[in-house]
């Protein structure tokens, strides 16, 4: 490839400034001739297509390319750049979100995705990867403002533009004031991308194999969710064609969740990636009931894979009677051992139920076909499908192999204790039995009022009768929460593609949370995978973790918490308010955080939530109200969160209302306690606890 053409060196001479306003004329030229690639796209006429239908196809491939193609002003077109020693000579890559070239077709800025890029991410003075210099900008409003060199050639680096508070030489430190402060930058509005300042650790991960399924373990803000959708954007860039076809997927816990990392992909230019909550993936009906947590956790246990799979494939009768079928003025017969073993066959050749019952009847006329012939009657091929539509041979399949839908094999375990015994027999136990037998039966499947649990055990069934879909690739983020039932339905939408799964051990909060990734690794199917583990904090400030970290010794024993790299140590503060005083004191620590840029999160307990919204709104603070089924449209400054639905979320100063309550919330300590680890590590950079009642005693010190 050759060089860009940025300046005679590859190396930085003259002053800052001179650098500055050569590298700024870089981006005008960029800009140019993105400008012009785009004039060019819009120029191109679809109508040469052969057909219409190619035309109105050609029409919708040029007008996503034109889309692709428009210059955000707001932002600049490459954020880093490399001088390199290669084969060909010193060369220069500027590094940007997407490529551009000149009327050559020769690289003005590099695409972060493309293999080059790798060593702007991952390049160190003990692997240089042929890199001699590095170069990041700092960026303002479209335009350079700054930029930072690093030397990995053993030279000394260069002078800075010291006009921006965000220069400084990296120097050989390592140390990046750009990098510092694209971390501190206020957060408003959804997550962003973390593009320009990706880290080496996580850069392995985002361009691992996509044939590698990896599990990352990471404690909180130490960048899962932003590495698995960098991979995803990595994976469609490598792998368009393939993923093109087969799709990829995310899948986070709830909607303010999806609402909170929806932007990321589009903004790399990836708009083509499904989100879902794993309730919407799984959605086989409405949720109209909830189990108590000993049903739900059954429910949600691997065992009943091996119940489902002996439901549907126990449906399958013994073939002991002899099919008749009649033709002309003969009735011809077939005896049950010719067709059992068919069914054997048939059972052993492990189709789906649905589609091996689709086969039986074509088996059957085959058989009754065999007879004819034996007899010299040759009917001819088409006689065949006759047969296996004729009346005696569909009632006779039908009474063999009955059709079987998901809702009617879980209605029927449910509510018929010798069905149920005669699946779950030698797996589960008696009293397990009883626990998952309704009370009172409804009187129908469609009466039946599934709960969530139910929904996995619906989507097994559904995946026993017929075969699901396997996408490309899964992002499953917050994946120690699911069930192993959950935890199966996530893996066969991957099934012939990879997955790539983020969580955090140590804020598993369902009474079902995996303990062990191996486990969780293999209810995904996925045995065979790589495990990381990311343990730098970009999230939360020191003082802050260091406060969060006390409840870990008892909740997630082995675990750390996450180094922070934040210069920022953050800001506590601890306020013990009279009980009457309380919500005036959350007004108060609101009305504090709103004087700063950036956004705040109010995370209480889910009964407190009616309330203090009133409070706030009599406070005439605005305010969004989250919940499991809606982000904020609006993006408002400040969030009002139900501590259930925290996970995942950020904001730059948080207020945490009453963590005993929040605790106490949960069915047991253990998860009580993780639930406060997740509502205390969502803030940026300052958190306010306000408490009535004395702080649990692990959080106390
Ligand atoms: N390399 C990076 N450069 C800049 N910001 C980063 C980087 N990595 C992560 N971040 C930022 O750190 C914050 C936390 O990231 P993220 O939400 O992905 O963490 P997480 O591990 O998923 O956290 P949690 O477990 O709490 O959900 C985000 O604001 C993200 O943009």
């Amino acid at each position: 490839m050759p060089a860009t053409p940025a300046h005679p060196s590859p190396t930085t001479l003259g002053s800052p400034d001179d650098v500055l306003a050569r590298e700024q004329a870089h981006l005008d030229r960029a800009r140019d001739e993105l400008r012009r690639m785009r004039e060019t796209t819009e120029s191109l006429d679809a109508s040469t297509a052969a057909d219409a239908f190619n035309a109105a196809y050609l029409d919708l491939v040029l007008a996503r390319r034109v889309a692709s193609l428009q210059d955000d002003p707001r932002t600049t077109l490459f954020f880093g750049r490399i001088d390199c020693r290669t084969e060909h000579g010193e060369e220069t890559f500027h590094v940007g979100r997407r490529h551009v070239s000149d009327d050559h077709g020769d690289p003005v800025v590099v695409d972060w995705r493309a293999p080059i890029s790798t060593a702007f991410y991952r390049a160190s003075p003990t692997e240089p990867m042929g890199v001699e210099l590095r170069r990041r900008f700092g960026v303002d409003r479209g335009r350079l403002t700054a930029y930072e060199d690093e030397r990995l050639d053993g030279g000394a680096a260069d002078e800075t533009d010291d006009a921006s508070a965000a220069t400084g030489a990296a120097g050989s430190t390592g140390h990046s004031a750009i990098l510092a402060a694209e971390i501190e930058r206020p957060r408003s509005g959804p997550m962003r991308d973390i593009v320009s300042t990706i880290q080496p650790e996580q850069d392995e991960i985002v361009r691992s194999d996509i044939a590698t399924s990896i599990c990352v373990q990471g404690a909180p803000g130490t960048g899962k969710t932003a590495v698995g959708l960098h991979r995803a954007a990595w994976l469609l860039y490598s792998f368009r064609q393939r993923l093109d076809r087969s799709g990829v997927l995310v899948v986070g816990p709830n909607r303010a969740f999806l609402d909170h990392i929806g932007a990321v992909l589009p903004s790399l230019g990836e708009v083509r990636v499904r989100h879902a909550t794993i309730d919407t993936l799984l959605e086989h009906g409405r949720v109209r009931a909830q189990d108590p947590t000993p049903v739900a956790a059954l429910k949600g246990d691997a065992r009943m894979a091996r119940v489902l799979h002996r439901a549907v494939w126990g449906r399958v009768a013994r073939a002991d009677e002899a099919m008749v079928v009649p033709r002309g003025s003969r009735r011809w017969r077939v005896p049950a051992y010719d067709i059992q073993d068919e069914v054997d066959a048939l059972v052993a050749r492990g189709v789906r139920y649905s589609a091996a019952r689709e086969l039986l009847a074509q088996r059957l006329a085959h058989l009754v076909m065999l007879r004819l012939e034996a007899s010299g009657d040759f009917p001819g091929e088409a006689a065949q499908g006759a047969i296996a539509r004729s009346a005696p041979v569909t009632a006779y399949a039908k009474s063999l192999w009955p059709p079987l839908d998901p809702a009617g094999v879980l209605f029927r375990l449910l509510s018929d204790a010798d069905a149920l015994a005669e699946a779950a027999e030698g797996v589960l136990a008696a009293d397990e039995q009883r626990l998952l037998l309704w009370d009172a039966p409804p009187r129908t499947k469609g009466a039946a009022r599934w709960s969530t649990a139910d929904m996995a055990l619906l989507d097994e069934l559904a995946d026993l009768l017929e075969r699901t879909p396997s996408l490309g690739h899964v992002v499953l983020d917050e994946a120690q929460d699911l069930s192993p039932m959950q935890l199966r339905a996530v893996g066969r939408r991957a099934s012939t593609g990879s997955l790539t799964v983020l969580g955090d051990l140590a804020q598993g909060t369902t009474p079902w949370a995996t303990d062990a990734w191996e486990t969780a690794m293999a209810h995904l199917g996925r045995p065979e995978h790589e495990l990381v583990v990311l343990d730098r904090g970009f999230r939360v400030p020191g003082l802050v973790i260091e406060f969060a970290a006390r409840l870990l010794p008892a909740m997630a024993p082995g675990l750390g918490a996450p180094r922070s790299v934040r210069d920022n140590p953050g800001r506590l503060d601890v306020v013990a308010a009279d009980p009457a005083r309380r919500s005036a004191a959350v007004v108060a620590a609101v009305r504090a955080a709103v004087t700063e840029p950036g956004s705040v999160g109010v995370i209480a307990p889910d009964a407190f939530v009616t309330a203090l919204s009133t409070a706030l709104a009599r406070a005439g603070i605005p305010h969004g109200r989250l919940d499991a089924d809606h982000g904020d449209d609006d993006d408002r400054q400040v969030e009002l969160v139900p501590a259930s639905i925290a996970k995942g979320l950020e904001f730059d100063r948080v207020v945490v209302v009453e963590p005993a309550a929040i605790a106490a919330a949960e069915p047991d300590q253990r998860t009580g306690l993780r639930r406060l680890y997740v509502v205390l590590t969502r803030a940026v950079s300052g958190l306010t606890v306000v408490h009535s009642d004395p702080l649990p005693e692990a959080l106390a010190g």
